[in-house]
C-alpha cells in the first residue's frame, strides 16, 4: 500500500472531485459516512456519552457529520466546536447547519478554558480537531483542551491523525497531540504513524477507502509503501515442479566465537527454514560439534582458531554470504573480514559485528559489494551514519547513506524500515515478543536465504522482514509475546509462507 503526502492527498481531493462531478462537501460527507459506519458497527447503539470535539476545518467538519449521524442513529452525542479562529471552512460551515437540524441546538463553543467540558473516563472522545491541515503547533488554550482530553483517560478515536501530529515532521516534547486509542484515517496510512517517535500517539489504525480517484493514485509514485499481505504475495515467487537445490542457493554464514556460536547457529537454522537449498557455515573451531549437533543440515568449515574468526579459508562459491552473527570484533576478525570482502562480488548480509566492524573502520565500506543488505537496529545505525535530530532526519541520513553506498539498509525496530536509496519500505509484520536476544540473527538468515533463492536485494529485504514478522506472529498468537524465543521465528517460517495464501474473511 501506498503512503501518500499531505500534498499529493490534497491533489487527490480536487482531481476527485472535478472526475467523479462531485462537491468536497459530498466528498467529505462520504469520508465521514465511513467514519460513522465505524463507529457504529462497533458500538452497535451502546448508549454511552460520546463528546465530539471539531475543529473549525474539513476535519472538524468531518466530525459535525459524523456527529449527526451519530444522533439520527440514537446516540448519546455532544458536540463541541473547538473555536480556536472564526476563519471556518466552506464545508464546515454546511455541517454546522445541517447538524442543528437534527440536535435542535447549535453545537457548544469553547473558547476559553472554563468552557472545557467534563470528561469521564467511560466516555467516548472522538477528535476531530485537526487533520493533515495542521501546520504549526497546537497553542494556549487550545493546548490545554488537549491535555485534558488525554488526562481524561477516556477512550479517544482520532478522525484521519490525531490531533496535533504533523504529517511531515516531529512535534516538539512541549507541543500538545493527542494520544489516541484509534485512530481511523483516510484513504492511505501517514508516515508519522510508523515512526518511532509518533507511533505512540495513533493507537491502532484503520485506514478507510474513501474513493479518491483510482488513476491517480495508481499512477502517482510514492518513496514510501506498506508491506502488508498483498504485497508480499506479489514478490513471492512459486517454486517450479522441476528444481534441484542447485536452483535455490548456497550460502555460506560466516560469524560465531566462543560462547556466542548459538548466533550463527540460529541464522543458519532460519536460512534453511526460509529455503536456502545449501547452507555452510563457518565457525571458529569451538563451533564445530555444535553446529554439526544443532543442525545436521548444515555443513561446517571451521577456522584454524579455536575461539575467533582468524582467516576464511574456504573456495566454496555461495551465492551469498551473510556475515556477523555473534563474530566479534577482536583485530583478526576485523582482518578475515577485511579479506572476505575483497573476495566477494555477490551481493552479501552483514549484520551485528558485521555491522559494527564497518562503523569502526569506515574504509571497509568500500569494499562491500554493491547492493549487499545492512541490517541495523538504530544503535548500530547511528554508529555507522552519526546522530540524527529526528526520525525525519534520520530517514534523509540512511536515504543518503544508501545512495552513496549503494547499499540496502534493513532498519530494525517496532515497525521495520528497508531503505534503498530512494524507495522505503515499511513491515507491518512484528511484535513485541520479537524483541528477544537472537530474532535479528534470525532475520539475517531468512534474508541471505531470500537472496540465495534469486530475488532481488530489495525484495528479498522486504519479503524476508514481511515473513520473519509474520512467523513471530503466529507463533506469539497461541504462546504469548513473552514465551517467544528467537528459535521459534524459524521454526514458524513455514507457517508464515502458507499464511501468505490464506483468505480471511474473504480477503487478505
Ligand atoms: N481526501 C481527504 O483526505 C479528505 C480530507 N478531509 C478532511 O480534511 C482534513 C484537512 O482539512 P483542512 O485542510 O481544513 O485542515 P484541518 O482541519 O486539519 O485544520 C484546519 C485549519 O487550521 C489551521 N491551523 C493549522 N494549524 C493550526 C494551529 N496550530 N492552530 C490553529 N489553527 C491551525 C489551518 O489553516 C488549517 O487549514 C483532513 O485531515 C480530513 O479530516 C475530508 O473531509 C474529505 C476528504
Ligand atoms: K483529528
Amino acid at each position: 500500500m501506498k503512503i501518500f503526502s499531505a500534498s499529493q492527498l490534497k491533489q487527490a481531493d480536487e482531481i476527485t472531485i472535478k472526475n467523479q462531478n462531485i462537491t468536497s462537501e459530498e466528498l467529505m460527507e462520504r469520508a465521514a459516512t465511513q467514519v460513522f459506519e465505524e463507529i457504529h458497527r462497533r458500538l452497535q447503539g451502546a448508549q454511552l456519552p460520546v463528546k465530539i470535539f471539531c475543529g473549525i476545518g474539513n476535519n472538524g467538519g468531518d466530525g459535525l457529520v459524523v456527529g449527526r449521524m451519530l444522533l439520527e442513529h440514537g446516540y448519546q452525542v455532544k458536540v463541541f466546536v473547538v473555536n480556536y479562529s472564526d476563519k471556518r471552512s466552506q464545508d464546515f460551515l454546511a455541517n454546522y447547519d445541517k447538524i442543528k437540524e437534527v440536535s435542535n441546538n447549535w453545537p457548544e463553543l469553547i473558547k476559553k478554558e472554563e468552557d472545557f467540558p467534563e470528561i469521564n473516563r467511560g466516555d467516548f472522545v472522538i477528535d476531530a480537531m485537526f487533520g493533515i491541515g495542521l501546520n504549526r503547533p497546537i497553542e494556549g488554550w487550545v493546548g490545554k483542551l488537549v491535555e485534558h482530553i488525554n488526562n481524561s483517560r477516556a477512550f479517544v478515536l482520532a478522525i484521519d491523525m490525531p490531533s496535533g501530529l504533523f504529517s511531515d515532521k516531529i512535534p516538539a516534547k512541549e507541543d500538545a497531540v493527542i494520544n489516541a486509542n484509534f485512530t481511523l484515517t483516510f484513504q492511505t496510512p501517514k508516515l508519522v504513524f510508523f515512526l518511532p517517535q509518533t507511533m505512540d500517539y495513533v493507537g491502532d489504525i484503520q485506514v478507510l477507502d474513501i474513493g479518491l480517484d483510482r488513476d491517480f493514485l495508481a499512477e502517482t509514485d510514492t518513496a514510501l509503501e506498506l508491506t502488508g499481505k498483498a504485497e508480499a504475495r506479489e514478490l513471492y515467487k512459486p517454486r517450479k515442479k522441476n528444481s534441484h537445490k542447485g536452483n535455490y542457493g548456497h550460502t555460506l554464514t560466516v560469524g560465531g566465537s566462543y560462547g556466542k556460536i548459538g548466533s550463527i547457529l540460529l541464522t543458519t537454522t532460519a536460512a534453511l527454514r526460509t529455503g536456502a537449498g545449501l547452507c555452510t557455515v563457518f565457525v571458529p573451531k569451538c563451533g564445530y560439534e555444535i553446529i554439526q549437533t544443532g543442525l545436521p543440515e548444515a555443513m561446517v568449515i571451521t577456522d584454524e582458531n579455536f575461539e575467533m574468526l582468524t582467516a576464511i579459508k574456504t573456495d566454496l562459491d555461495a551465492d551469498v554470504v551473510c556475515f556477523g552473527m555473534g563474530a566479534g570484533r577482536s583485530e583478526e576478525t576485523v582482518g578475515a573480514f577485511k579479506e572476505l570482502l575483497k573476495k566477494t562480488k555477490k551481493p552479501m548480509l552483514i549484520d551485528a559485528d558485521g555491522i559494527n566492524i564497518l562503523s569502526e573502520n569506515k574504509d571497509l565500506l568500500q569494499l562491500v559489494p554493491e547492493n549487499s543488505i545492512l541490517t541495523p537496529h538504530p544503535k548500530e545505525l547511528q554508529r555507522l551514519i552519526g546522530k540524527w535530530q529526528d526520525d525525519f532526519e534520520k530517514m534523509e541520513m540512511v536515504q543518503r547513506f544508501c545512495l552513496e553506498k549503494k547499499l540496502i539498509v534493513v532498519l530494525k525496530g517496532a515497525y521495520t524500515f528497508i531503505f534503498d536509496g530512494t524507495k522505503i519500505s515499511i513491515n507491518t509484520t512484528g511484535n513485541p515478543g520479537m524483541a528477544t536476544a537472537g530474532s535479528g540473527d534470525v532475520l539475517s538468515g531468512v534474508i541471505a536465504a531470500m537472496l540465495s533463492q534469486k530475488y532481488k536485494p530489495f525484495a528479498a529485504a522486504r519479503l524476508g522482514v514481511y515473513l520473519h514478522g509474520k512467523a513471530g506472529d503466529l507463533y506469539a498468537e497461541e504462546n504469548s509475546y513473552e514465551a517467544l524465543i528467537s528459535g521459534d521465528i524459524a521454526e514458524n517460517m513455514g507457517r508464515a509462507y502458507l499464511d501468505l495464501f490464506k483468505e480471511e474473511n474473504g480477503k487478505d
